[in-house]
């Protein structure tokens, strides 16, 4: 006699159900995320783009636990993020590269990145060699890396901020529009070492982005279009 077993089916990566963002300017009320159901999975790469304005960083802030949406909810692994704890899903199972930076200036480089694997948990690495390695592959120089980061250019900021993302060792990367202040072939340098990140080592990418080559590059382009959020 064979016995039948049920296997539960696995809960997508990350989940976004019925996720609404209203925000209140003055006494009126705009809507810019409207009932947002999407499931992004481990191993791929997803560009989201839209026309300014239209909640692009906004339906990031939420994804990332950054903000709390008006109504919905997130599930990492199946689970709420809400009952996760915000603050631990963001230092634990995510990445972000927002257009802000949030570099600390008065740290060099190679600090940045090993004081956020210190706060994120990575163990078992040389933290210094490995944030060494990483701003190596991103184009920083030697010399560079030891500078604070006030003193860096934009470009060469935005390649630290990238490289303290990947050196987290997280499931998901967010970046808001990461190649911004860079030139074509860095630009494109940096599509590839997110593509690897997904199709080599199984994290799950979601860049924002207004560059029709970086969409190119991406496995699934998702349109944000009034409020909801269209496969391309
Ligand atoms: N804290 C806030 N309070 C009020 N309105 C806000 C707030 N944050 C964003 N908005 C508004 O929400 C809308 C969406 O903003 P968001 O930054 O998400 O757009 P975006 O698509 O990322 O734009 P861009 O491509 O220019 O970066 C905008 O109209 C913006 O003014």
């Amino acid at each position: 006699m064979t016995t039948a077993t049920t296997t539960a089916p696995q809960a997508p990566l990350l989940q976004l159900t019925g996720l609404t963002h209203t925000y209140r300017v003055g006494s009126k009320k705009r809507t810019v995320l409207k009932g947002i159901d999407y499931a992004f999975e481990a191993g791929r790469m997803y560009a989201v783009v839209g026309p300014s304005g239209c909640g692009k960083t906004t339906l990031l802030s939420m994804a990332s636990g950054l903000d709390v949406p008006t109504s919905g909810t997130v599930r990492f692994k199946g689970e709420d993020i809400a009952a996760i704890g915000q603050t631990r899903y963001r230092n634990r199972h995510v990445a972000t590269v927002f257009q802000s930076l949030n570099l600390l200036t008065y740290m060099t480089a190679v600090q940045n990145i090993t004081s956020a694997m210190e706060i994120t948990g990575v163990k078992g690495v040389d933290r210094r060699k490995r944030a060494t390695e990483l701003l190596d592959l991103l184009g920083v120089d030697r010399e560079d890396q030891n500078r604070r980061t006030l003193r860096l250019s934009g470009g060469q900021q935005q390649r630290v901020a990238i490289a303290r993302a990947l050196a987290c060792e997280v499931d998901v990367l967010f970046a808001d529009e990461p190649t911004g202040a860079l030139d074509h072939d860095t630009a494109q340098g940096i599509v590839g070492v997110f593509q690897r990140l997904a199709h080599q080592d199984g994290k799950c990418v979601v860049v924002v982005t207004h560059s029709r080559e970086v969409a190119a590059g991406c496995d699934e382009v998702l349109e944000l279009k009034r409020g909801r959020l269209l496969r391309g």
